[in-house]
This record gives structure tokens, C-alpha cells and sequence, in this order.
């Protein structure tokens, strides 16, 4: 019932979606500032190779955060 209300939802009011690039400095935290983004917690990092790509919704709009 609460995902099918989620659809109607969303159908009638859809999220604004923006794309937000994070950089910085080797060892600045970029990572683990998206993932306390991501899961509200933080987490142990390792160096990232490439890059890490999430998605976010807070406030009915939708980040895709990379
Ligand atoms: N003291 C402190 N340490 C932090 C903070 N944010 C991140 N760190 C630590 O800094 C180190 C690097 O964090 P990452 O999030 O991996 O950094 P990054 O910018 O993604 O690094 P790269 O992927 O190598 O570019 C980790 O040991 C984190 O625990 C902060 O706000 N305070
Ligand atoms: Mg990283």
C-alpha cells in the first residue's frame, strides 16, 4: 500500500533531479561524505579508484552524486 501511495505520489508530483560532481584533494573525505549522504553513516574508506556514484533523494528531489 505505502510503495503503491509512493508511485502515485511521485507520478503526481515528480522529483527535480540534479547531478552533482564532487571533487577535491587525494584524502579530502569526498567519499566518505557521499556515504554518510548515501547511508546516514560513516563508513571505512579506501582510496577510490574511478570513481564512487550514488543516488539521493532528500526533500523529493533526487541528486545523483558522483
Ligand atoms: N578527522 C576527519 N577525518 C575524515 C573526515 N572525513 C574523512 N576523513 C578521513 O579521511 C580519510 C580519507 O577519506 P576519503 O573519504 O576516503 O577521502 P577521498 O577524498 O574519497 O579520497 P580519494 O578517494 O583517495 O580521493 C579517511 O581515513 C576518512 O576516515 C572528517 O570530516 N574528519
Ligand atoms: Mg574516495
Amino acid at each position: 500500500m505505502g510503495a503503491m501511495m509512493s508511485r502515485f505520489w511521485f507520478m503526481l508530483f515528480p522529483a527535480k533531479e540534479y547531478k552533482i560532481v564532487v571533487v577535491g584533494l587525494d584524502n579530502a573525505g569526498k567519499t566518505t561524505t557521499l556515504y554518510k549522504l548515501h547511508l546516514g553513516e560513516v563508513v571505512t574508506t579506501n582510496p577510490t579508484v574511478g570513481s564512487n556514484v550514488e543516488e539521493l533523494v532528500y526533500k523529493n528531489i533526487r541528486f545523483e552524486v558522483s
